[in-house]
């Protein structure tokens, strides 16, 4: 696990997009793996501008997104499909038909998400993975207990998530309980791996998942099991970490 430490916000979104914007240059056809959440909207941001003014090309390239509510239409304005919209795909020449999320108002959810784990391996797997981290250490929305071996499925949110998304809904009661999430195992088989975190409230999730020992009860910390993982974290996120380099072997 490679860990670099940045003083804040905007350093974080800036090296992150400096990752993925090389990725894309280096492989114009990268096979993208996207989060939602509040991290990730910085990064996004900087990328509209490395696309804007020196040209990144994302014409060749395709996304999958991580998650998706259980029962929101595409079109709901909550949704992952609506975030992604507004805060990247509209502003990047990314072609429609290559940006997939999981269809979280799909009729047969179990078919569903079956069809997108084999779209992954359809296009070949995900070159580079963006993640965030809740509180709790869950990535994608794979809360506490969920095991390594998980692939794309419906799942249950814990009081905890429900209640950090809340502020996205108009109240916590018109918050999904379930989402459709990749798994470990799907998130594990992508060839990189960009962990992003900023802010205290993060700080025990980040030092677990860093310094802990590999457990399915801190999701995050099964990362370590991952050849390549970057995790870019703030001084405020880093702030419980008792390493100080800027570089962490892997444990295993
Ligand atoms: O970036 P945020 O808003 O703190 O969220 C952290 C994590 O929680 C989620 O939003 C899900 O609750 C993830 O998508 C994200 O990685």
């Amino acid at each position: 696990m490679k860990l670099v430490i940045v003083k804040d916000y905007q350093e974080m979104s800036r090296k992150a997009a400096e990752l993925l914007a090389s990725e894309v240059k280096q492989h114009p056809q990268t096979v993208l793996g996207l989060a939602t959440g509040g991290t990730p909207v910085g990064m996004y941001r900087e990328l509209i501008k490395l696309h804007e003014d020196e040209g990144i090309d994302f014409s060749q390239a395709q996304s999958f997104n991580l998650d998706e509510y259980v029962g929101l239409s595409s079109a709901h304005p909550q949704s992952y499909r609506a975030y992604m919209q507004e805060n990247l795909f509209q502003h990047i020449n990314l072609p429609a038909d290559k940006t997939h999320v999981p269809t979280g108002d799909a009729v047969d959810l179990d078919k569903e998400c079956a069809r997108y784990e084999e779209a992954i391996r359809e296009a070949g797997g995900i070159d580079i993975q963006v993640l965030g981290i809740g509180n709790n250490g869950h990535i994608g929305f794979n809360e506490p207990g969920s095991s390594a071996e998980s692939t794309t499925r419906v799942v249950q949110l814990t009081e905890s998530t429900i209640e950090a998304n809340a502020r996205y809904f108009a109240s916590v009661e018109e918050v999904p309980t379930q989402a459709v999430s990749m798994g470990i195992k799907t998130i594990l088989g992508a060839k990189k791996v960009v962990l992003l975190a900023s802010g205290e409230a993060k700080a025990q999730a980040v030092r677990l998942m860093v310094e802990g020992e590999p457990t399915a009860d801190v999701p995050a910390s099964l990362l370590q099991l991952h050849p390549d993982v970057t995790v870019i974290v703030d001084e405020a996120a880093a702030s419980q970490l008792t390493v100080a380099a800027t570089s962490v072997e892997n444990k295993r």
